[in-house]
């Protein structure tokens, strides 16, 4: 399987109406402290658009909400991990992109067979409070020898200056939250995207 290099992860619908249709391939939906009804909506509207216009859907957290909704792809961290029904996942033939922070981490997501591995943050961010200090860019290198030919997703406080370096350093694809979506013009940031990672397309 191969991913798109340019991972947009956003927090709602909406967003995916304004940025996907310029030509984003792969975005996560990715909502946090919202009821599940509204999420349920959200997921629906996020795939009817990505649907649309060829992109690939990938719904964090509720992995439970996607096999219901039949979506095809869920994305977990190491908590989620320890509670979802990993067999359902499967049952329901949804793809699955795991966190990983250390390497004990990364042990455990590989023994569940995962279709990719993320690693972050590579570079401090903003999004979220993080108990791992950046992982730097040699990281990703360390984790491409270990993952093998896994696709690789490299995460943190990337931006178009530092995308080159997570593509040097061997990830497939570079995902990104703050650098788009808190960016003054994100439709125009998501075009300079898409032509900055063309070349590892
Ligand atoms: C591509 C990608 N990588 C990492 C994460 C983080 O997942 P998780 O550790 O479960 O944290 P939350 O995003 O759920 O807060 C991600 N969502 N996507
Ligand atoms: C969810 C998550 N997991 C590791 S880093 C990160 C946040 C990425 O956001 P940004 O691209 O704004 O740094
Ligand atoms: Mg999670």
């Amino acid at each position: 399987m191969k991913l798109d290099p340019f991972y947009l992860i956003v927090d709602s619908a909406s967003w995916i109406e304004r940025l996907v249709p310029l030509g984003v391939k792969l975005v996560q939906l990715r909502i946090k402290d919202m009821e599940e009804p509204a999420v349920r909506l959200e997921v629906r509207a996020a795939r009817t658009i990505c649907a649309k216009h060829d992109c690939q859907l990938i719904v964090n957290d509720y992995w439970q909400l996607a096999i219901e909704e039949g979506c095809d792809f869920v994305h977990l961290g190491q908590e989620d991990l320890a509670t979802a029904n990993l067999a359902a996942i499967r049952r329901a033939g949804i793809r699955l992109g795991l966190s990983t922070h250390d390497n004990i981490e990364l042990e455990t997501a590989l023994a569940a067979a995962p279709d990719y591995i993320a690693l972050g943050p590579i570079y401090p961010t903003i999004l979220k409070a993080m108990k791992w200090a950046p992982q730097g860019l040699d990281r990703i290198a360390e984790w491409r020898t270990r993952v093998g030919d896994l696709p690789l997703v490299a995460i943190g406080g990337l931006n178009i200056e530092r995308i080159d370096g997570a593509f040097a350093h061997d990830a497939d694809s570079a995902a990104v939250v703050t650098d788009i979506t808190r960016n003054s013009d994100p439709e125009a940031r998501t075009r300079e995207w898409i032509a900055a990672t063309a070349r590892w397309r």
